[in-house]
């Protein structure tokens, strides 16, 4: 898995996210509210090595994953930092070839042995989205907002993002949410089966750490192994994760992805019809 001495050199100052310890839980917070918390390849390392921590420590009972400020938690891959041959090149974190540790993002968020709770503050679009998905619950606040918008912007998570939502949500749904591009309200999640609590934006911190605290009250090996029963049932979808984030890797250097990536930075709509072919 991941050399966590290594990885902790690479991010010895964290610079995109807020990781605090306090009693049990352990809060992570994407840190880059004037991007509406989109991430980058150095926000995914540092990601990688706050859940890294937060596993070693066996103080850490449940993890909060959240993001800063009110309007987002985190709207997906930084299209700003997109370069035009193959994703998001910062020197670093080539997992996949798309410039993203996001496959092993995912695989620590699940396998990490102990809960973790999203707490979705704003936006969750995109890649963001499926940060939430892949958390152990969601406690949302009633303005959050929820979507995927890769066909949008010429990209797809087809491992975690499709399979494992569709799991969720049921097929239909899944497709629907995928193939339109549409944003859900918070309540609208919960109906789905996508949010487990919507409380009023106000609250949300309060009802997270009351969350995580519950969870706190409960036996640690009982929590891990259920985690790790649950997720027994969706693991070959990792092989899928692997396939589809090393096709996008390809899909990443066409004409057809730039001009997604290409619309939504110069605010003007997308032409894909050229691509009908
Ligand atoms: C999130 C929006 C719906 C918010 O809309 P709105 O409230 O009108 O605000 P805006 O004015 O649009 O945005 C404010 C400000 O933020 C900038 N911004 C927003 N999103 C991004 C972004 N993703 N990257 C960089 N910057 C962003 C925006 O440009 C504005 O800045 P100004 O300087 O003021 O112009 C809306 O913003 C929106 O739809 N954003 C795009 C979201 C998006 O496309 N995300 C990536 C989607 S890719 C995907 O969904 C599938 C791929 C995937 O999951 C994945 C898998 C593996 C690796 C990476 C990814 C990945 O997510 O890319």
């Amino acid at each position: 898995m991941i050399n966590n001495l290594a990885a902790k050199q690479e991010v010895s100052e964290l610079q995109d996210i807020l990781y605090e310890k306090n009693e049990g839980a352990a809060t992570i917070t994407i840190n880059r509210p004037k991007s509406l918390n989109a991430f980058r390849g150095r926000t995914i390392r540092e990601l990688i090595w706050a859940f890294r921590d937060a596993w070693d420590d066996n103080r850490i009972g449940v993890v909060i994953l959240t993001g800063a400020g009110e309007r987002a938690f985190c709207v997906g891959g930084d299209q700003k930092e997109k370069g035009d041959e193959g994703g998001y090149d910062d020197n670093g974190g080539l997992g996949g070839g798309i410039g993203l540790e996001i496959e092993n993002l995912h695989q620590i968020i699940r396998n990490i042995p102990k809960p973790v709770i999203a707490s979705v503050n704003g936006y969750a679009i995109g890649g963001g989205h499926v940060l939430h998905v892949v958390c152990d619950l969601t406690i949302a606040a009633d303005t959050a907002k929820f979507g995927q918008s890769g066909p949008k912007v010429g990209s797809y998570d087809a491992g975690f993002g499709s399979a494992y939502l569709a799991r969720i949500v049921g097929e239909k749904k899944a497709r629907e949410i995928w193939y339109l591009c549409e944003q859900y309200t918070a309540h609208e999640c919960k109906e789905m089966g996508l949010v487990n609590k919507v409380v009023p934006a106000s609250e949300l911190r309060q009802a997270t750490q009351e969350w995580a605290e519950k969870i706190l009250q409960k036996s640690p090996t009982a929590l891990r192994m259920l985690k790790a029963s649950f997720n027994a049932d969706s693991a070959n979808i990792q092989g899928i994760s692997q396939l589809a984030m090393g096709s996008l890797a390809m899909f990443y250097n066409t004409p057809e992805s730039n001009e997604g990536k290409e619309a939504f930075l110069e605010k003007r709509p997308v032409d894909f019809n050229k691509f009908r072919v």
